[in-house]
């Protein structure tokens, strides 16, 4: 069954350090708690608040050696209730053959996006 997981984090400043950061921490906290391997998945697509002006599926395809899953850049949604700074979000899809459910992580200021499912937990 294909199932997908989101997640965001929020980055102290624009650059590509920041960005290579916290995307190998999302992706990881990611891959960890929701116990996947990296040829579950079947695709990743990033959205980068326009503050953010570096390539997330760069940076991770080359942390992770990423080469063979298909990964995609989008800028994220200009909206009037969207205030946050320098927000890198996530969607993963993946592959499972178990029924639990996906597990979201959403770190630093990024947990305030969806207080209902982020916990400290996942931090
Ligand atoms: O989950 C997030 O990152 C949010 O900001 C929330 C939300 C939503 O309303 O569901 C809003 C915009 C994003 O494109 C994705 C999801």
């Amino acid at each position: 069954m294909v199932k997908a997981v989101r997640g965001a984090i929020s980055l102290d400043s624009n650059s590509e350090r920041e960005l290579t950061l916290c995307v190998d921490k999302l992706y990881k906290d990611l891959m960890r708690l929701n116990r996947l391997k990296a040829t579950d998945l079947v695709s990743i697509i990033f959205s980068q608040t326009q503050d953010i002006t570096f390539n997330p599926a760069k940076a991770l395809r080359l942390s992770n050696n990423l080469n063979d899953t298909p990964l995609f850049c989008t800028q994220e949604a200009v909206c009037e209730d969207f205030t946050q700074p320098r927000m890198l979000r996530i969607l993963m899809t993946y592959n499972s053959e178990n029924d639990t459910k996906p597990i979201p992580v959403y770190l630093g200021d990024a947990r305030l996006l969806r207080t209902d499912i982020s916990s400290d937990s996942n931090v």
